[in-house]
């Protein structure tokens, strides 16, 4: 059989995740795990971030296999720094308007039989990019939702469009954000008991009913039954309840986390060299881990979006240098409001011996560092999913979107965290990174945490669940004709 007879029986996938660190990373994930399960792959990147991954990676980061290829496309936005996050809510209203039009163009290109492409059998979409349902329709092919996100939050975006009919949201006004109106329980979510409206994802805490991420995430809440499918980056064991309700409400729902235990599981990756980070990983940290003693770091990050005040900044830095514990603190150079990430002489001084900054690190290997005793996080899901995975207390500070969700769930479901106040202040986290390391309620969580670690493991193990939720989902879904 020569190569080319080999390729003409593949099934194309073309995926496209939402166009954020986080999301790229995941759905990159999701499509080396395709391409095991015999996918040609078409990967879709937008122009701009094409460019920030050969930038931070260098010109052959992206270097596939002819079966694993990329494509881009325009994200309609006017050019801006290539070393700062996108402004999300300009980039949700362009996904909602003018990504349809190139991501059909390149269907069409793909599917040309004089390119000498594969046709496409099915697309694997971002949760956020409901655009590619439409796109699915007109072209008669499968489309899968993605949500790199847990079920729970999952569960709390589809629950927008109906909290809005009965007037819980949006906000009358600004002072239902502190008058404990926020504290009203929400009866009626299926699987989620006495959950208060803070517990949510923030898009509830909005007082503007056209305010533009507002209305995006209502869309992808609405339109998501209409995909073939949704895949949810999390695993059965984690999130039974939720998930076996999100099966109720659509016909087919599939939890394949978490994705990199399962890549690990895979021999000769010949994808290895295709990275994930927008911005360059500095790896001397790992190093400087080595020169620590086991269970005593506190590792420090907020993601790739969260933007934090100079005061927050301040509070977090003193706090965690007056615990006396070392700490690795990853700053983003738009980490904080107005870009000013300097921190005073006398902290550099005080933290000298114990306190390493950098601006972007492989987070999974530092979790997995024997050195790491906690995680101080925003609860982003990839952050708090791979904590999971390392067997990593938390101490959760949530911002905004599913965090608060997260934050929730991994404090009080999964009791593996402890929340941080919003307004923090430095005599709080120096109180809590102790308890997290030398108090009885961490060791608690610490045992609950490798609980949850094997469970991980066992899930992404070959006849794990979420090995075998990822096969039905090639067999029940994507190898489907419409
Ligand atoms: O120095 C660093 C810091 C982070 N990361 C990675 O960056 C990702 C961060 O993801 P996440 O924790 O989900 O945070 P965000 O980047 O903020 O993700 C956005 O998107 C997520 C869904 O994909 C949501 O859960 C979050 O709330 C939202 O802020 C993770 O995979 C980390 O491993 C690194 O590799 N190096």
């Amino acid at each position: 059989m020569d190569s080319k007879t080999q390729v003409a029986d593949k099934p194309h996938a073309v995926c496209i995740p939402c166009p954020a660190q986080s999301h790229m990373k995941a759905m990159l994930k999701l499509s080396k795990l395709l391409h095991h399960e015999g996918f040609h792959i078409t990967f879709v990147n937008t122009e701009f971030n094409h460019q920030r991954f050969m930038k931070s990676r260098g010109p052959n980061c992206l270097d596939g296999l002819s079966d694993f290829r990329f494509e881009t496309i325009p994200d309609g936005l006017p050019p801006s720094d290539i070393n700062a996050t996108q402004d999300i809510p300009s980039l949700s209203e362009s996904i909602m308007t003018n990504f349809l039009a190139p991501f059909s163009d390149l269907l069409v290109k793909l599917n040309n039989p004089i390119s000498n492409n594969l046709p496409v059998t099915c697309i694997i979409s971002d949760g956020f990019m409901s655009f590619t349902i439409t796109a699915a329709q007109e072209f008669k092919i499968p489309v899968v939702m993605f949500f790199t996100s847990s079920a729970c939050s999952v569960m709390g975006y589809l629950q927008l469009p109906s909290l809005k009919d009965k007037c819980i949201i949006p906000l009358k006004d600004e002072s239902y954000l502190t008058n404990g109106y926020l504290d009203t329980i929400i009866n009626g979510i299926p699987s989620m008991r006495d959950k208060r409206l803070r517990d949510l994802p923030s898009f509830v805490r909005t007082i503007y009913p056209n305010e533009i991420v507002f209305r995006s995430v209502i869309d992808a809440a609405e339109r998501a039954p209409s995909a073939s499918g949704i895949i949810v980056h999390t695993f059965d064991e984690l999130e039974q309840e939720v998930l076996h309700a999100l099966s109720t409400m659509f016909p087919h729902v599939y939890a394949i986390g978490p994705l990199e235990p399962q890549l690990n599981h895979l021999s000769n990756d010949h994808l290895e060299s295709i990275g994930y980070g927008l911005w360059k990983e500095e790896t001397q940290c790992l190093n400087w881990l080595n020169s620590k003693a086991p269970n005593s770091v506190i590792y420090v990050s907020f993601g790739s979006i969260v933007v934090m005040t100079p005061s927050q900044l301040v509070e977090i830095g003193w706090g965690l240098a007056n615990s006396k514990y070392p700490f690795l603190w990853i700053i983003r150079p738009d980490l904080v409001e107005g870009g000013s990430t300097i921190l005073s002489l006398e902290f550099q001084v005080e933290i000298k011996e114990r306190g390493l900054i950098t601006s972007w690190c492989p987070q999974e290997e530092v979790l997995n560092h024997p050195s790491i005793g906690g995680f101080l996080t925003h609860s982003g899901w990839n952050s708090t999913i791979e904590s999971v995975c390392a067997g990593v207390t938390m101490l959760c500070l949530p911002f905004f979107s599913d965090q608060q969700t997260n934050c929730r769930y991994t404090c009080n479901e999964w009791a593996i965290g402890m929340e941080i106040d919003f307004d923090v202040k430095r005599e709080e986290v120096e109180k809590i990174v102790r308890e997290l390391l030398e108090g009885d309620k961490g060791k608690k969580m610490k045992k609950e945490a490798m609980e949850w670690k094997k469970l991980a493991e066992e899930a992404t193990s070959p006849l794990g669940s979420s090995s075998i939720n990822l096969k039905n989902l090639v067999s029940e879904v994507l190898l489907s004709k419409c």
